[in-house]
């Protein structure tokens, strides 16, 4: 089935329904069904997702990715509904060079009114570029494993620390909101296991540094329920569950059932990437984020309200795996061009 063809016939989804949705539909409205009378109870109403994808989806990309399509990914998604879309990162052109177009990517998006467009900045330097190119949240991105910290930034976990601390500082002088992501939370590709008490401890630090929300982050995709829901138990004893997210990469097929852990344990704001796109150039083979389209379908088949209109998160999917010419990782796209 063409791209075209599917989208008109998702749209379709909820209205007259052509007989191949029905099961489709009776499946989530059975899952609905589970999330208000069984063991899913415990769900919130409504998830907010951290679109990923422009940032973390193409930061890995080998090939410069044309600003332009870069922008037109960033408005797509905007019409879909994404509440967050982390735009760019204010790092290195040396360590990042696909990022280097940061200031064209924030200059030429479409910002809408209810919409957050956060960037990541590793450091004081990033952060005035960042401000200067016009951003209005930032993010500052630390890690719970040594060596991880080391090869990403280029220091210590207790360096990195201190460079956020002039990052939050100077944040909250103009206003800035500031996020924090923690990564290897779940194992680390240079050291293995990593203790949930770690996490916590630099999740503890980022928060009481003043970031509104912290980001865990399993990066290398090693984590199962068992392990995130250890881990969680472990930071929410000292960051509130609310102040919460989890940002899980597909490598073992894991996302998913990991995502669905977390927000039984409270957790309400879920990243993912469109497309499945991702992976962080100093996290040798690792996989992509989750894709956005499968963590809506999951959520909106529990009921769950996101805002996303799905159709048109599947069109932008379909329009950047185009430009990469690359399939799709998101198995839900993938099974509507089946159909
Ligand atoms: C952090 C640095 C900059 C330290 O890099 P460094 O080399 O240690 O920094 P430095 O202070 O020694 O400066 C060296 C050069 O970098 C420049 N520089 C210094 N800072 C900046 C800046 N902000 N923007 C632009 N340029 C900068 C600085 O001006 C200088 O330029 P030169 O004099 O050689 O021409 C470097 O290591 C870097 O850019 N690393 C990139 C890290 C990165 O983007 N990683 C991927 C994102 S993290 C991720 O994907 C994980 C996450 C968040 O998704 C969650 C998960 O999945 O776990």
């Amino acid at each position: 089935m063409s791209w075209a063809k599917m989208a008109t016939t998702v749209r379709l989804y909820g209205r007259g329904l052509p007989s191949w949705v029905r099961p489709i539909r009776r499946f989530s409205a059975a899952a609905s069904r589970a999330a208000t009378v069984g063991f899913l109870k415990h769900l919130p109403e409504t998830i907010k997702i951290v679109e990923v994808g422009p940032r973390d989806g193409l930061q890995n990309e080998k090939t410069v990715v044309p600003t332009d399509v870069k922008i037109r990914l960033i408005n797509m998604l905007s019409e879909a509904g994404l509440p967050v879309i982390e735009t760019t990162s204010f790092v290195s052109p040396k360590w990042v060079p696909q990022m280097a177009d940061q200031d064209e990517v924030m200059r030429g998006i479409e910002k809408y009114p209810n919409i957050k467009y956060p960037v990541l900045t590793p450091n004081l330097k990033g952060f005035q570029a960042a401000v200067n190119a016009g951003a209005k949240e930032v993010a500052i991105f630390g890690a719970a494993s040594e060596l991880f910290s080391k090869k990403n930034i280029n220091c210590s976990v207790e360096e990195s620390l201190q460079r956020f601390e002039e990052v939050t500082q100077a944040a909250q002088e103009s206003g800035i909101p500031v996020r924090g992501y923690v990564s290897c939370v779940l194992g680390c590709p240079y050291e293995g296991n990593v203790h949930p008490e770690k996490v916590a401890q630099v999740a503890k630090k980022l928060y009481s540094m003043g970031c509104y929300e912290i980001s865990l982050g399993d990066t290398i995709g090693v984590g199962t329920p068992g392990s995130m829901q250890e881990m969680l138990r472990v930071v929410s004893m000292d960051v509130p569950v609310k102040a919460l997210a989890v940002h899980c990469h597909d490598t073992y097929g894991q996302a998913l059932a990991n995502i669905l852990t977390a927000i039984q344990m409270g957790i309400s704001v879920v990243d993912s990437s469109v497309a499945g796109l991702g992976g962080c150039p100093y996290a040798q083979g690792a996989s992509g984020n989750v894709a956005t389209e499968d963590v809506i379908y999951m959520l909106h088949g529990l009921g769950i309200h996101t805002g996303v209109d799905l159709p048109k998160l599947m069109d932008a999917g379909a329009f950047i795996c185009r430009a990469l010419n690359r399939k799709t990782n998101s198995k839900v796209s993938q099974a509507f061009c089946r159909l």
